[in-house]
């Protein structure tokens, strides 16, 4: 299914909500769908990678790292994971690193800029909870649309 959030944008201008265009796509797959699940953290992945590990497939992995430039939450690795487990992507509110790995894998992979340091190995931080950023409220379970256009949250499915 191709997504076009413009178009989702015409539709269901009421059901919307529209993320900050300061995002960048990194993955291979530069659209993607689905229902969201969530991390929040600092400056530690642990929690990233066990979500990526057991989130079903299918879903997106929205992960708050408080925009954080300390370090990178994500990399070649971790994408792997995603692409293997037939995630949809993940979209992470912070860096990630191995940036060429990353967009030849076949997820898709949402960020605000890379760094090449590795974040600390804790597993610090909270899941599945709502999570405010990028000018919008994530609600685990509601749907998330991306394309390369941007980024839209409807709290239901959308029939496209
Ligand atoms: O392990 C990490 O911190 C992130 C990383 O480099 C990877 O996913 O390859």
């Amino acid at each position: 299914m191709t997504i076009k959030t413009a178009d989702l944008c015409d539709e269901y201008p009421n059901k919307l909500s529209i993320v900050d265009p300061s995002f960048l796509s990194f993955g291979k797959e530069k659209s993607f769908f689905g229902p969201i699940s969530t991390v929040k953290v600092k400056d530690d992945n642990v929690l990233v990678r066990r979500a990526l590990e057991t989130i079903p497939p299918g879903n997106v992995l929205v992960v708050d790292g408080a925009a954080s430039k300390n370090c990178a939450l994500m990399g070649g690795n971790l994408a792997e994971i995603a692409a293997q487990r037939g995630l949809a992507g993940v979209i992470i509110n912070g860096y990630i690193r191995d940036s060429l790995e990353v967009c030849e894998t076949d997820t898709g992979v949402i960020a605000l800029g890379t760094i090449p340091l590795k974040s600390k190995k804790e597993g610090k931080g909270q899941e599945n909870i709502t999570l405010e950023f990028g000018n919008i409220t994530w609600n685990p379970g509601d749907y998330v649309y991306v394309d390369e256009d941007g980024i839209v949250v409807a709290s239901e499915k959308l029939d496209m």
